[in-house]
């Protein structure tokens, strides 16, 4: 399991995410995160993540897995694929690619049963309350109305932050990670503050014209 607070930067399928850049960009995590001493994470797309993976020394992550065994199953990827191409875990259910409850905890069991870690998306905090019941490694709090936009969800809704910690610990002590609009190390403090135990970001990184410059300074919200 990765030391907190973490910092998972997801990819998505931004121009600036996938084939070259995104190596480059698992690149410049790599190195932050050995200067800083932080746990940074690549959420990478299906076809950059086996490069990435055998490039870098950071966790590496799916952004979707299907909740499929090896089968009759035509454009699917499962979580054993993912197992066998040593990546290190998967989001789950992320706002742009929400799943059922039942292939939520399909992929969260099999994860457990490969040594993966999964990280399970909420869109507000009864959902998240509901999801700690599955018992993921983490689970990320985003209103999907702030995600891509330029007011974090630290400063548009910090109540919603404090209510999920609320309503996932009620459940049990699982890690709560936040996002959505988080940009810089301001951002990150108050969600640190708040009682968030890392960050999921995605355009303040993979669009930044310094994505270097970028995480460093959301680390230092981490600090
Ligand atoms: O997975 C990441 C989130 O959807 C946040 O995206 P964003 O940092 O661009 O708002």
């Amino acid at each position: 399991m990765w030391k907190t607070p973490v910092l998972i930067v997801n990819f998505k399928l931004y121009k600036s995410g996938v084939g070259e850049k995104a190596l480059e960009l698992a690149r410049i995590l790599d190195k932050v995160s050995k200067e800083r001493g932080v746990s940074i994470i690549a959420a990478v797309n299906t076809f950059d993540a086996y490069r990435i993976k055998n490039e870098v020394k950071i966790p590496v992550i799916l952004q979707h897995a299907d909740a499929v065994e090896f089968g009759a199953h035509t454009g699917r990827i499962n979580v054993e694929l993912a197992r066998e191409y040593n990546l290190d875990g998967l989001l789950i259910n992320h706002s742009e690619r929400m799943l059922k409850i039942s292939d939520i905890d399909f992929l969260i069991q099999k994860s457990k049963d490969l040594n993966m870690v999964s990280v399970v998306c909420a869109n507000n905090s009864r959902v998240a309350g509901a999801l700690a019941f599955l018992e993921p490694d983490f689970i990320a709090m985003e209103p999907p109305e702030l995600i891509g936009g330029n007011v974090s969800v630290s400063t548009a809704k910090p109540e919603a932050i404090v209510e999920t910690i609320e309503a996932v610990k009620s459940v049990r002590n699982i890690p709560v990670l936040v996002g959505a609009g988080i940009k810089n190390g301001k951002d990150v403090r108050k969600a640190i503050e708040l009682g968030a135990e890392g960050v999921l970001v995605a355009s303040g990184v993979v669009k930044a014209k310094d994505p270097e410059m970028a995480l460093n300074d959301l680390i230092g919200g981490m600090m």
